[in-house]
Order: structure tokens, then sequence, then C-alpha cells
């Protein structure tokens, strides 16, 4: 929910937090576990928290001496006690450290205190060599706060806004890599066992904040005593927008692997042969129920597919791969064989800092391969490259809990080609595709880095995915890439500004989805903007339910956007398959949901969707969705802004005062599921405490600070979208911000669960009208929630400016009931309704590269459409 969200951030800052506090609270623990050294005291005064733990070693021994039972004597000098209890606690350390270590109660003189202190000394001076390590290691003179900090690119802002009542308190907002562990999803939840489907313990990726917001805090002199909702708070002026400049200078500055390219321009493939030039023939016309607006007819594609369905009721395993730990957290256990538990919290400072050693991870293979990258480089340069494809994602949080098994986010990637059982060919194509990359693997993504910008840092969440490797490999190998070296396979669809395949990349059994886009026909037609906005749309993603691009190019003057493919077919065609041709409601609050946290991301990044429909919405291979097709999105500014306090819940836009949740199953429906996360020492016996207690969670959940990044401000007066969805202030011609996505969330959601659109006419004309004129209407049957309709009631408002969504957005909506029981930080892990009938991939034998090239790419662009026949 979108408390929980708030929430996670806020821990996820108090997290970012701990590493300057753990450096002395860690160091306690080991008082009664480290290793002596040798009697020599080091020159405290050099470490600041030395003092401190002397300190508190002086308070310890005041303590025992003041609080030993009476009658005892505690001798700290003489090394003896009659307290057997401290005795044993004491000795252990001692016995079990080094063999020169002074003996308490032994022969030796040493002081019992100055034993202790000594090993105490050591052992601060172990976890500060260690510090120093893992801090050279990421991020050379940074403070560990200040490094995480920066790896995250965070935006601090001061909350002085005029007329705050904050003033002095602190509010800093950070936009952190999805590849991140998230934290706040740990607190609220991780006292459970794990999830059955073994969320990784980056779960909060799932969280909607992509780029997930991470709040921290400093109250200071803050009063903090609003009640009401204009107490909301700016983060700032800076949009994601800004961010994401930041986060690539930043990148490109930090690491020489990730480079970037100018928004507007395109690698063009200087190799193509002539002969892929295809004539162009006259457009197909969509096959789609609806016809869009504002460009020529459409296309919808529906997959002819008629594999059975299968209902999905195996929780997805989810196997965490922490490869991002790996060789720092390796040496610093290494180093520190003494210290398992100060390397922990080394480690899980360093693990928050995932994706930072992702890039680390390639730098070092730049260093290792920078002659070849060089010269790769070169060779790039030569081919007459003009620019590298590179997303300029805001980095992104979660964020992710890697929904992975072995290879994972890999093994997702290779969608097989072959005939047989997918799975088992997923396997096949991994090992495969590996060791066809094998050689070249360790330099491969360096490579990449330098040619492609396509490299692990640009899309955290899909960081591990093979088919940058095989991208990268074959840049690595010709220099350019271009539609020459794919095999396209099959056509998926056919739209406004291009046709899409499916294609593979030749020899590495990876697929894509290839938008291809004549570039003439653009501009013959004035689609140039469309193609470019959802190009730089495309290039900004890094969310788990919008598509992934990985590279584009210009081959003969098509434009290529080399995307991820959805194999699952869209949810349009999907609806029309289930019984009534609508879905269950829990089908349709998983899909809404899914698409909400879409939404809200694009929102974030100052973009306003505008054409929401089924067809629009893919579905994965894994059942999750995937929003697709943005050129007729609006790109606006957006400027964050945290809301305190439970002030963003308006209870007029509710109909039910919201109850948040924190069950641990994303998609737990059952209103009366009590505070189920919690293990069981944390859960109340009776009924009644049970109440309280979910009360008492609800409150603070409430309580804590929401972000909002709602686009408030953008305007268009374009009359675009598809006509059963179009908002009424569209149709009135009014002028229109990021409302009409809310506007057109409830028309989706209407029609997932009734099979129809609210306000369908018998015409264009008349829709249009009915949409403007006529009151929303529920059909009896199929029955529907009271929920559901509530919320569908609450976005279909003609008036943007009191529709839900509009002053908050995502974050009102996620209040509503109908969400209620929604983990929304888990959603990622949640399992779908069903696996999706995956494409057959029917793919005909492959031809030879020359029929390929002749036969494949029969372009034909005449009159309205361009389409690209390939058989
Ligand atoms: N990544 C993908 N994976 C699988 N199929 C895809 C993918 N992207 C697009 N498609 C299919 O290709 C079809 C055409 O997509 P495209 O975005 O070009 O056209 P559109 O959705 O009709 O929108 P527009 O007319 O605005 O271009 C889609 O309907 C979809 O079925």
């Amino acid at each position: 929910m979108g408390s929980y969200s708030g929430s996670c951030e806020i821990v996820e800052a108090g997290e970012e937090l701990k590493p300057v506090q753990r450096s002395r609270r860690t160091y306690q623990p080991h008082i009664g576990l480290g290793i002596g050294e040798k009697d020599q005291k080091p020159p405290v005064q050099k470490l600041g928290y030395k003092n401190s733990l002397e300190n508190d070693i002086n308070q310890l021994f005041e303590a025992i001496n003041v609080k030993g039972p009476k009658g005892l004597s505690v001798s700290y000098q003489g090394g003896t006690s009659s307290s057997s209890l401290k005795k044993n606690a004491l000795k252990k350390p001692i016995a079990v450290g080094m063999p020169h270590s002074p003996r308490i109660g032994g022969s030796e003189p040493l002081s019992l205190k100055q034993a202790l202190r000594d090993l105490c000394i050591s052992k601060a001076s172990e976890m500060a060599a260690m510090k120093r390590l893992s801090m050279s290691i990421s991020s050379p003179s940074a403070s560990e706060a200040g490094r995480v900090k920066s790896s995250f690119n965070p935006v601090v802002v001061d909350s002085g806004v005029p007329g705050n009542e904050h003033k002095g308190s602190m509010v800093e907002v950070s936009f952190v890599p999805e590849d991140d562990k998230p934290t706040s999803s740990r607190m609220m939840t991780a006292p459970r066992q794990a999830p059955k489907n073994k969320l990784l313990s980056q779960s909060a990726n799932c969280s909607p904040q992509f780029p997930r917001a991470t709040m921290q805090i400093s109250t200071g002199t803050s009063t903090s005593t609003q009640t009401d909702s204009s107490t909301s708070r700016k983060v700032g002026t800076q949009a994601p927008k800004a961010e994401m400049c930041r986060k690539e200078k930043h990148t490109s500055a930090s690491s020489p692997s990730c480079s970037y390219a100018d928004d507007n321009t395109l690698e063009p493939e200087s190799t193509v042969p002539a002969s892929t030039k295809v004539p162009k023939r006259s457009p197909v016309p969509k096959s789609g129920r609806k016809g869009r607006l504002h460009a020529g007819p459409s296309s919808s594609l529906t997959n002819g597919n008629k594999a059975s369905r299968t209902t999905r009721n195996v929780p997805r395993v989810a196997k965490t791969i922490v490869r991002n730990k790996s060789s720092i957290k390796k040496k610093t256990k290494q180093d520190s064989s003494s210290a398992a538990n100060t390397s922990k919290e080394v480690n899980s400072h360093l693990d928050s800092n995932a994706s930072q050693l992702i890039c680390q991870r390639c730098q070092c293979s730049m260093k290792t391969s920078s002659n070849e990258t060089n010269q790769d480089s070169i060779k790039s340069q030569s081919a007459g490259i003009i620019a590298e494809v590179s997303s300029s994602h805001v980095s992104s949080d979660m964020h992710k809990p890697t929904l992975v098994e072995n290879n994972s986010n890999r093994s997702q990637a290779a969608i097989p080609r072959a005939k047989n059982s997918p799975k088992a060919r997923e396997k096949g194509d991994i090992s495969q595709s590996s060791s066809s990359l094998g050689d070249s693997s360790s330099t491969s993504i360096s490579g990449d880095s330098n040619l492609s910008g396509s490299t692990c840092g640009n899309k955290p969440h899909m960081s591990k995915d093979m088919r940058w490797d095989a991208i990268s490999h074959i840049r690595m190998q010709d220099g350019v890439l271009g539609l020459r070296h794919f095999n396209l396979l099959k056509k998926l669809g056919c739209g406004d500004i291009g046709t899409v395949y499916l294609a593979e990349l030749s020899g590495t059994n990876c697929l894509f989805a290839i938008k291809v886009m004549d570039n003439e026909f653009l501009a013959r037609r004035k689609k140039m903007p469309r193609a470019q906005t959802e190009r730089e749309i495309l290039r900004m993603l890094d969310h788990p339910f919008l598509p992934t691009l990985y590279t584009q190019f210009v081959s003969d003057n098509l434009s290529c956007l080399v995307m991820e493919y959805c194999p699952g077919g869209d949810l349009h065609v999907l609806r029309q398959k289930q019984p009534g041709r609508c879905f269950y409601e829990p089908a349709a609050r998983f899909y809404v949901a899914e698409v909400l946290l879409a939404l809200e991301y694009l929102h974030m990044l100052g973009v306003v969707y505008r054409d929401l429909k089924p067809e629009n919405i893919l579905v994965r291979e894994d059942g999750h969705i995937m929003l697709t097709d943005f050129d007729l999105s609006l790109r606006c500014t957006v400027s964050p802004t945290l809301l305190k306090s439970s002030s963003y819940l308006d209870p007029a836009r509710l109909s039910v005062q919201c109850t948040a949740s924190s069950c641990v199953e994303p998609f737990c429906v059952e209103p009366t599921c009590h505070v189920p996360c919690f293990g069981p020492k944390f859960l109340p016996t009776s009924a009644k405490t049970k109440k309280k207690a979910k009360e008492d969670l609800a409150a603070k959940v409430r309580s804590l600070p929401q972000l909002v990044a709602e686009p408030t401000d953008a305007r268009s007066n374009s009359f675009v979208g598809t006509h059963e969805y179009l908002a009424p202030e569209i149709i009135k011609g009014e002028g229109h911000g990021a409302a009409v996505d809310w506007w057109t969330f409830g028309i989706f959601l209407y029609e997932l669960l009734y099979g129809k659109t609210p306000f369908r006419g018998a015409g264009n004309e008349e829709t249009l009208a009915n949409v403007v004129l006529q009151s929303l209407k529920f059909p009896d049957s199929p029955l529907v929630s009271f929920h559901a309709r509530d919320l569908i009631k609450r976005l279909l408002v003609k008036e943007p400016e009191n529709r839900l969504g509009t002053e908050k957005g995502a974050a009102e909506i996620k209040q509503h009931p109908f969400f209620e029981g929604l983990n929304w930080a888990l959603i990622r892990c949640a399992v779908p309704p069903e696996l999706p009938e995956l494409y057959e991939l029917g793919v005909p034998t492959m031809m030879s590269p020359e029929a390929e090239t002749s036969k494949y790419l029969e372009f034909k662009a005449t009159g309205e459409h361009l389409e690209f026949e390939l058989f």
C-alpha cells in the first residue's frame, strides 16, 4: 500500500544511517569475543570511537564493581573473581584468543581491565581496517553513509518550504538502485518466516518506487504538529529527470564503462547490405477492437497461440543470487576471519550498495580488458557510430528481489526459440549462450559498457540479464550492431509507427522484440516526434513492469528498438479467453495493481502515459505484466513531494478508512487477515489484542511520510488516446494532465471485471458523447465487490480535479480498500493469476543468411501504414 511504500523508504533511509551507527554498535558484541593482540596499547585517540569503546569498557567494569553481588570480591587486578559467571564470560575471548593473551585468573600480572581494553582496541583496529578496505574498494574517500548516499544518488533537500512548520527538519529523498536492498519491507515483514516463494531480502524491489525513494527524516527541531494535508512538504524541485541526469553524470564519471549518448542520436549500422532494404506496401489494418485517435489506422496483434492455459498454483521460486557482494565481500571475509560478526556488518553495508558493486565489477573488467575495449572503441568509431544507445535511466530501486532461478535473470532473458519444452530449452539456452560467449564473457560486459552503454549499471533490475552480454559480444566482434545480426522470426504486431518482430540475436539464442520504424515514413507522416518520445521514454525505464530497452540502432534508415520480448500475449487477448470474457476479481486486482505501480513509476519520471488499455499490457513469461507503447505519452516535469503523516489520506476521496496491511502474501484478499506477517513471537494471542495490534500498526504506517511524485502541472491539449478510454477532459478539449491516467485506470479496471468498457456506444461519436455525458452504471453481472465498484466510481469522476489520484497520484489509489491486504512491496513476487499462454515459437527453420536478408525484410510501407513482411 502506499503507506507501505512510504514506510519502506523511511526504513531504508534509516538503514542508510546504520553504517555510521553500527561502527560503534558492532564493536560491543566483540568485547567478549575479541582476540587479544598484544599488551601494547594503540594510540586510541586516533580513532574517535575507541575512546567510546574504552569508556564503554570502563563503564562495564564500573558496573560490575557497583552491581557485583554483595560479598563478592571482584578483582580486576589480580584476575581473581569469585563470580564464575563473569569469570566465564570474561575468560572466553581470552581463552579462545591468541596464545599470548593474558589469562584471567592466571599467573600473568596483567590486569583484566587492561587485557580487555587491549582486546577491544585490537578489535576496533580490525574493524577500522576492514572498513577502510571496503571503503577503498567501493568508493574511496567516502564515509560509509556518504558512500551509500553518493552511490544511490540521493536527493537531499532542505524541507524549508516557506511557511513550513518543520523548519529545521531535514528531509532527504534518495533514489536508489533497484538491486539494492530495501530494508523497509524487511522491517515491516521480516520477523515472519521467509515468504513461500523465497523472496529475497530485497523484496522491496517490488515496491513501486522505481526509482525508489528512500527518505531520511531528521526531525531536528521539527515541531511535528501538522495535522492537515497542507502540511505536505515539497521535497525539492529536483524532478526525477534531473536526478536521471545526475545519475548519468555520476555513473559515467565514476564508471568509464558506462557511456551515454545523446538522446536524439542513434547508432547507425553502417554495414547493412543494400539487399536488406525492402519495398514498402500498404498497411494491414489493426485487428484490434479499438481504433486509436491521433494517428492512422492502428493495428493490434493477437497471438494465435492455442497453447493450453495453465493455472499457476506453484509459487515461483526466487532464489537469491547475491552476486553483488562478490569479491569485495569475500575479500573482506578473508581478511578478517577472526571478525566474522564485523565482517557481516561490513558486508551488509556493501549489500546496500549492490548496484555500485556491480559497476565496480564492470570497472574491474574494464581494467583487465582495457586493451580490447579500447580497440573496440576505436573500431566502433571508425565504423561510423554516431551515438551509442544508453539508457538514461533513473536509478531504480529495488529493487527487486531478483526473480531468478539459478542463472536467474539470465534464464528469463534467454527465451528459447526451439519448439520443445520451453523450460528445458531455457536452460539449454543459458548454457549454450554462456558457452558461446564463453571466452569473452569476462570482458563482454565491460566492452559493452563502452560500446553500447548497455551496462549492468543502466538497468539495475535487469543487470543479470544475459542479453546484455550477448549484445555486447556481437558488438565487440563486429564493432557495430545492426538488423543483419538478428534473425527475424515472427511478426508480433504492427503499430502506427512501426512493426514489432520477434527476433533472435544470431548465434546467441537470445530473443528480443524489435520495433522497426522507417524513418522516411515517419518523417513523411509527421510521426517522428512520436517515435522520438517512445525512444526517449524507453531509454529511461528500469522497472519490472515496463519494457527494457537493450539497444537501439539505425539500419538502412530503419530505426530499430531492441526490447525485452514478452511472450504471453496481451491482456486484451487474455481477457477474452476468460470465462465470461472477464477476469475474476483477484486476477483483475493483480493486473491493475501491477499496472498501477508501472503508472506510478512513469509519473515519477514525468511521463503521463495516456494510452492505457488491455492491448498495451503484455504478459510476461512469468505471468507478470509489462506496460508497453509510449508513443502517445506526454513528458513533463514532476516535483516529488513528501507528505507527512496521514494527511495524504483524504477520507472524502476514500469510501472507507483504510487499514494498512502487513500481510506477507501480496495478494491476500482476506480483509480479516490480521497481522499475519509477523512471526509468532510478535503475534498477540487473543483476537482482541490482534485487532489492537493491527490498528496500532495501521496507525503507525499511516503516520509515516509518503512520497508523492505526481506530475500535477502536466498540461496538454492533444486529442490522444483510444475512444473508449478517453477521459472527458480530453474529449472536451479542456486540456488535460496526469489525471487522465487515473481515468483510464478506472476504465481498465472496469473492463477487466465486466468484460467491456462503461461508455462504449454504437460508434466512436456515441462513445465520446457517453464518456462526457453518461453517468457510470454497473451491470448486474458479473458480481463485483463493493470496493471494486467504489474504486471505479472514484476514478471515473468526470471532473479531473475530483478524481481519485489527481492530487496525490498512485499513493492515493493504493490506499483504497480495494487493495487492502496487498503488500505492494512484494507484488513482484506474487504468484500471478495464471501462467500466460506463451507464443508458440513455431519458428520456421532458419533460413540461410543470404535468404534472410533478401527475403525476411520485405519492408512495405505505402499509404497509411508501414509494415514489414517476414515471409
Ligand atoms: N516487447 C514485446 N514483446 C512482445 N510483443 C510485443 C512487444 N512489443 C510490442 N509487441 C506486440 O507488437 C504489437 C505492436 O506493438 P506497437 O507498440 O508497435 O504497436 P501498438 O501497440 O499498436 O501501438 P502504436 O500504434 O502506438 O505503435 C503490440 O500490439 C504487441 O502485441
